[in-house]
């Protein structure tokens, strides 16, 4: 679980964050949505610990950021994994290759427990078949399971997601937002993504922060979403008709 007091983020005279506050509980999948420059990424940020908000705090299942040592926030880090939008694999690298490169950047493990590590998770993500071959010989709905495995590969607490689906046509991207999903509460992981995708709000946001502005404007489930008379949030969410129809229809069905 991750509870987030009061963040505020500036970059010289820009205040970016203004005093965020939510809870993003483990076994779910945590999204984050809002228009560009609403300070999604630089959110993101503060969560992954790459930057440092100039005041409140980030408590990691109880463990307050601005508390700990050195030592402590290297060791938090490794509790996180991160799937980089465009996934950011390494072109010289196998598939193996990219998923074990946090095992030997940052444990002693040997070759054959890295093997079998690797081995486990790309059969998790079905990708077993495809250790040998590079990034540039497969889909990119396989390289992003190949960024979903390096991502899990050191069993992390916390994952972190920017734009999972970006690059993806509307069936593979439901198929990763579902792996990302599964993944979560299989190993019940603390999973936060920032996403554009309206399919995505739909299909998996248990729980979904909308940002305006710097500011929490909305939070509530893909079911609460269809409901709230949020005007920024309807404007944002329901601004194809085609979500506009599904939000009408929800609506009349419960009705
Ligand atoms: N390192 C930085 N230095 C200065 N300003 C920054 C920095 N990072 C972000 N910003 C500013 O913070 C604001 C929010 O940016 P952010 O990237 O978080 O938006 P976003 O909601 O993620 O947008 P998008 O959906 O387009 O990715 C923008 O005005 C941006 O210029």
């Amino acid at each position: 679980m991750i509870e987030v007091n009061d963040i505020h983020k500036s970059f010289g005279d820009a205040h970016v964050l203004k005093g965020v506050s939510t809870v993003f509980e483990n076994g779910k999948t945590n999204l984050i949505i809002g228009q560009s420059g609403s300070g999604k990424t630089v959110f993101l940020k503060c969560l992954l610990g790459l930057f440092y908000p100039e005041e409140g705090d980030i408590i990691y299942d109880g463990n307050s950021y601005a508390s700990l040592s050195d030592k402590e926030k290297r060791n938090l880090r490794q509790e996180m994994g991160m799937v980089f939008q465009g996934s950011a694999l390494f072109d010289s690298m196998t598939v193996a290759g990219n998923v074990m490169f946090p095992l030997e950047m940052f444990t002693k493990q040997s070759v054959s427990e890295m093997t079998d590590r690797v081995n486990a998770v790309l059969k998790r993500v079905n990708l077993i078949d495809a250790h040998h071959k590079f990034p540039s010989e497969i889909s990119g709905g396989m390289q992003k399971r190949v960024a979903i495995a390096r991502a899990i590969v050191m069993n992390p607490k916390y994952l972190f997601c920017d734009e999972p689906n970006s690059g993806l046509d509307p069936k593979t991207a439901i198929l990763i937002d579902n792996l990302i999903k599964e993944i979560t509460e299989e190993y019940d992981i603390t999973t936060v993504i920032n996403t554009h995708d309206m399919n995505s709000v739909m299909q998996i946001g248990e729980k979904i922060l909308f940002l305006k502005d710097g500011l929490k404007e909305w939070e509530g489930t893909k079911n609460e979403i269809f409901k709230t008379d949020n005007q920024a949030v309807t404007d944002f969410v329901y601004s194809s008709d085609l979500f506009k129809k599904v939000r009408q229809m929800y609506i009349e069905e419960r009705n």
